[in-house]
């Protein structure tokens, strides 16, 4: 640039001076920035986890109710099995899946979202990443679980069920366990599914045979293992000749 081209100042002076317009800083070029910042914070805090299990469920499920315990229960056995837990980082059901990794001596990540209400972490998260942005977040749950437990849940539990098998069923990820805790929960669901959903040919019977549904945090727990187990390469010594 010459003459009348040339800008004021040099860039050095531009960047480090405070004054002037901050409108930019609302605007989506720099609102990718941020989004690809979530993603580097993500990959980078998860990238050397280990083997993780993915717990769901209700944020409003209370330390009284039956649901709660289920949720330590199944984030005790996971740890002592080896596995990180990962929830969404918030209280309910995530609470106690997060306390039942953490006292069992495990891993205990949350993943947060930033909410107009949200609460912040848990006390139970031992590994936290706040994340603004939903889409971000739900890439780390599935790039960094290799099942998905779902507890009685809401709207927010059915968006996470339902993104795991819609990426499943498209053949976006490998396929992986996906196990419905709390048979009279989530039978009439599951009825529908078949009953109007199959019986409709909205999907198929494949689609219904990603769900385990069960009571039994063990049973839920060994399908859980058998995948991570089945998925590992068989050291050369085991293999056969
Ligand atoms: C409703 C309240 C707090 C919400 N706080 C949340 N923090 C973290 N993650 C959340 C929160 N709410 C929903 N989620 C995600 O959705 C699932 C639960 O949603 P549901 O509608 O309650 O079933 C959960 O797995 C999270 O990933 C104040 O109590």
């Amino acid at each position: 640039m010459r003459r009348g081209q040339v800008d004021t100042g040099t860039t050095d002076q531009r960047l480090l001076d405070s004054a002037g317009s901050t409108d930019w800083v609302h605007t989506d070029p720099w609102r990718v920035l941020r989004i690809q910042a979530e993603f580097v914070e993500g990959f980078g805090a998860l990238a050397e986890l280990g083997p993780a299990i993915a717990v769901f469920g209700s944020a409003r499920t209370r330390g009284e109710d039956p649901d709660y315990l289920v949720g330590e229960k199944i984030g005790g056995r996971l740890a002592e099995e080896g596995f990180a837990v990962i929830t969404g980082g918030g209280p309910g059901a995530m609470e106690a899946a997060n306390k039942g990794a953490s006292e069992a001596g495990g891993v205990s990540v949350g993943l947060g979202i930033e909410l107009p209400f949200e609460a912040g972490l848990n006390p139970w998260v031992d590994r936290g990443i706040n994340f603004r942005y939903f889409f971000a977040r739900k890439t780390m749950f599935v790039k960094y679980s290799q099942g998905f437990v779902v507890l009685p849940g809401g709207l927010g539990t059915f968006d996470e069920l339902f993104e795991a098998l819609t990426l499943v069923q498209t053949q976006k990820v490998t396929s992986f366990p996906v196990v419905l805790m709390g048979t009279s929960y989530w039978q009439g669901l599951l009825d529908w599914l078949r009953g109007t959903v199959l019986a409709g040919g909205k999907i198929s019977p494949d689609d219904l045979d990603l769900l385990t549904l069960t009571d039994d945090v063990e049973e839920a727990v060994a399908l859980m293992v058998k995948a991570r187990d089945g998925a590992l390469p068989t050291p050369p010594a085991e293999r056969p000749e």
